[in-house]
């Protein structure tokens, strides 16, 4: 479990509060959102989780483990990895195989079981067939899963994933968004998922949304689309789809709160 326990931040002494007082805990194998427009904090506090920063007050635990402690920060990066936006700067090898075997080499993984975890870890992102491939070869989509595979070789419990899909196509985007629900549900890893795109929430557990530093809701999907006017103060927009579908559900038709263009087309039909 990690537990976020009344966290402040300031980058520099005396300098703006970033985020001010954030409590919350987040299971192993929950699907957890930082929702927020930019500059709410999210990135920070994801940084945060990873001992990349430390709180100004308050404390991060990471399976009662304190960031604090510089001797915790390496098992504690080595359970909560995380992905950044830019695939590209996370890559370091020149084949998918090597990129992976860089990771592991910096744990001191065994060198004789370290083909057969390469393997598992590229198959759970579904890239078993680029083993041999270049890198540069990958699409926008297959480099953030190389990204995952390479994080997931390390063996985490959570995974960080910071705005890792914006970058891409909205197909490559939802293949991606499909590994990590698999993941979470077939590994049981901890996701903690950082964005501003309503559209990217719908298969979360909880959702906390983020405003000027401060945590201002904590919901489900479904929940948050009776939030429609604090998403806006928040300059967050519920998406065309869902919120027809609030209001349609208002008016006594039974919908799912997310539906697909075919559902909601289906409801109205009958
Ligand atoms: N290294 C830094 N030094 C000083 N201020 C920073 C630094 N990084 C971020 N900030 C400031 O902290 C605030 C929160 O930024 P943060 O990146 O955490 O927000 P965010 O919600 O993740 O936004 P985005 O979606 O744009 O990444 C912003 O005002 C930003 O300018």
């Amino acid at each position: 479990m990690i537990n976020i326990c009344n966290v402040s931040f300031q980058y520099e002494n005396n300098g703006p509060s970033i985020l001010e007082n954030i409590s919350l805990s987040i299971d192993e194998g929950e699907f957890v959102v930082f929702l927020g427009r930019n500059g709410s904090g999210k990135s920070t506090l994801s940084r945060l989780l990873n001992a990349l920063h430390i709180p100004s007050k308050g404390k991060i635990l990471v399976d009662d483990l304190d960031t604090s402690v510089v001797e915790h920060q390496w098992s504690i990066r080595k359970k909560a990895q995380m992905i950044f936006q830019n695939p590209e700067n996370q890559i370091v090898g020149t084949t998918v195989e090597e990129d992976i075997a860089f990771g592991l080499s910096n744990i001191a993984y065994e060198q004789k079981n370290m083909d057969k975890q390469i393997e598992w870890s590229l198959e759970k992102v579904g890239l078993q067939n680029k083993k041999k491939n270049s890198v540069y070869a990958l699409s926008g989509g297959e480099k953030q899963k190389l990204a995952i595979a390479a994080a997931l070789a390390l063996s985490p419990k959570y995974l960080i994933l910071d705005e890792a899909t914006s970058m891409l196509d909205e197909a490559a985007r939802n293949s991606v968004l499909s590994t990590i629900v698999e993941l979470k549900n077939k590994l049981g890893l901890g996701i903690i998922y950082i964005t501003h795109h309503l559209e990217e929430i719908v298969q979360a557990d909880r959702i906390f949304l983020f405003h000027e530093g401060k945590i201002v809701g904590e919901h489900t999907p479904a929940s948050l689309l009776q939030e429609e006017t604090l998403a806006q103060q928040c300059g967050l927009e519920i998406p065309f789809l869902p919120a027809l579908s609030n209001r349609l559900q208002a008016g006594g038709i039974t919908l799912p709160a997310w539906p697909t263009l075919e559902e909601l087309v289906t409801a109205l039909w009958k």
